[in-house]
């Protein structure tokens, strides 16, 4: 019996029957269509759409746009698209939960380009808020696109052109729309003279809403205080977000007048397009070993892998090079250039393996993602739902694989929770586990596991699980740092053997291994 067949023995995995095919469109499927609920919650709700021609009737839509929806592809609108198109265009704010892939971008910036109607010559009229910079240029994708032939024009700052970003009038008036990441507005916002002028801000939209508003390390709550004042009282706001919190839900409530709720299909689900599998792996050597059997039973790119943090997308990557798969790691650690230049060899197919953290978790739609690995448990049941949400897109099918060990018994509940919610069997012990209370989860959350370095040597001297007894933990730590040291070397011995058999480009990639091993073990600390 090989290890494998040890691990296959010790996996407690539930393997879960295929979801059938739901469809994205009400027009697909008529009797599938009933079962995707669109709530609303205000007075006055506009009536929903059926077909997208029904804008140009009842709201006169500009062919222009009619055309660049249909040139998208888009012939029939989602679920969320249906109830938040009519609403923002009656220019009502409004509050929107829908599943990951349900087309949320296009329901906001429809109806804003109807608004904007033409260039003004007047600078930013609409602002979208993302997270991250690689959600912000999707959306100017977008944006550009259903802008073509109308004349408006968005812009989203980067780090490259920082310098062309300073106050700049002219360069401003040209654009209508503006796609920023709140930690970059604000900072342009805080210039003396202002960077940017947001005072002709008609829409504000919050993309990720519940991210938004995390009272995290970066205080995104109070980045958005000084944007919304900037934006002055008269802008129209739009909450967009596939989780719903209660914070978002409460604050919307609070201060957007003449509010209308809009959620699809449950609360804090999972997309049913995706096949989910939790599989125990044990111990840390455990996730290699799974995962190289993944990928011995055959991968069927493209393929998203989530780790906790930035020094694990190393040492995976490090891992998975040696052997031979086409795979890249993207995180924060990286340059931009590096970061937009992976995100673009992984949409043309050029990368089939992407690993990756959190940072890639909200909002990123690449094409056809089949399978997301989650290396490491996600910290959340919304950071899960988000991860696997980066397949199962657009009516098509996908499959998440989440790897557990035990460390992660605690927050293995509030998953499974999820995945039972969204229509998955899940094994009852998993239910049956002690729930935790609300501020032990909050902590939780906040504080990723101290994990074990990926390597595919054992561990020796790893850190004991709470069931195995390591005989080498009484050893002085000195000792053990010296003997994992020899290990080390040994395995850069073996990637120079290896680089000569190798193509050009991993040549330079492997080498560059050994570097980055380095800075892994002098950061230890963990970050996306
Ligand atoms: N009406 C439509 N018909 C067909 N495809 C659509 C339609 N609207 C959007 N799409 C496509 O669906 C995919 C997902 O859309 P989008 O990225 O807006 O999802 P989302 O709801 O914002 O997801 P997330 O919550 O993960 O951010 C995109 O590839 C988009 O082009």
């Amino acid at each position: 019996m090989d290890s494998f067949d040890i691990f296959k023995k010790l996996s407690v995995g539930a393997k879960f029957k295929k979801p059938e095919k739901i469809a994205i469109h009400p027009e697909d499927d008529k009797s599938t269509a009933k079962q995707i609920k669109v709530k609303t919650v205000g007075d006055r709700v506009p009536e929903a759409l059926s077909t997208f021609d029904m804008m140009k009737e009842a709201y006169s839509l500009s062919p222009v746009l009619m055309e660049n929806l249909k040139n998208s592809g888009y012939t029939v609108p989602t679920p969320i698209q249906t109830q938040a198109i009519p609403v923002m265009l009656q220019k009502r704010q409004i509050f929107a939960c829908a599943p990951t892939g349900s087309g949320k971008t296009a329901a906001f910036l429809v109806p804003i380009i109807h608004h904007l109607n033409k260039p003004l010559n007047k600078g930013f009229r609409a602002l979208i808020v993302s997270p991250t910079r690689e959600l912000a240029k999707q959306t100017l994708r977008e944006c550009t696109r259903l802008c073509e032939g109308i004349g408006l024009r968005a812009h989203t700052f980067t780090k490259i052109n920082k310098d062309k970003e300073k106050f700049n009038p002219k360069l401003a008036q040209k654009f209508d729309i503006l796609i920023a990441t709140p930690n970059r507005l604000v900072f342009l916002l805080q210039q003396e003279p202002p960077a940017v002028e947001l005072n002709n801000i008609e829409w504000l939209i919050i993309d990720e809403s519940d991210k938004l508003f995390e009272t995290g390390v970066r205080g995104f709550r109070d980045q958005l205080a000084i944007i919304y004042k900037a934006c002055g009282p008269n802008a129209k706001r739009a909450m967009f977000s596939a989780t719903y919190t209660v914070e978002v839900a409460k604050w919307s409530k609070k201060n957007l007048d003449g509010l209308i709720a809009v959620t699809v299909g449950n609360r804090n689900t999972t997309t049913t397009m995706v096949e989910q599998e939790l599989v125990f792996v044990g111990n840390e050597e455990g996730k290699l070993i799974a995962m190289r059997d993944l990928v011995k039973k055959g991968l069927s790119p493209p393929v998203l892998i989530f780790l906790q943090s930035k020094e694990r997308a190393k040492e995976l990557f490090s891992e998975l090079i040696y052997d031979g798969i086409n795979v890249d790691a993207i995180h924060a650690d990286r340059t931009q250039q590096q970061r937009d230049n992976t995100v673009k060899a992984f949409r043309e197919g050029k990368i089939w393996v992407l690993i990756c953290t959190e940072l890639m978790g909200r909002g990123i739609d690449f094409k056809g993602v089949n399978l997301v690995v989650n290396y490491d448990f996600p910290s959340s049941a919304i950071s899960y739902i988000h991860r696997i949400g980066r397949t199962g897109r657009a009516g098509r099918s996908g499959k998440a694989v989440t790897f557990f060990t035990n460390d992660d018994k605690p927050m293995l509940r509030s998953i499974a929770t999820v995945m039972r919610d969204s229509g998955c069997p899940v094994p009852d012990y998993m239910l049956e586990m002690k729930r935790l209370h609300k501020n032990t989860r909050r902590k939780l959350e906040k504080q990723s596991i101290d994990r074990n370095e990926i390597r595919a040597k054992p561990h020796r001297y790893h850190k004991p699980n709470a069931d195995i007894k390591d005989p080498a933990s009484s050893k002085s730590k000195k000792e053990s740092n010296d003997k994992s040291k020899k290990v080390k070397v040994k395995k850069n011995l073996v990637s120079i053997i290896n680089v000569d058999q190798t193509s050009k480009v991993d040549k330079k990639r492997k080498l560059n291994v050994s570097k980055e091993r380095k800075v892994v073990k002098k950061t230890k600390k963990s970050s996306v």
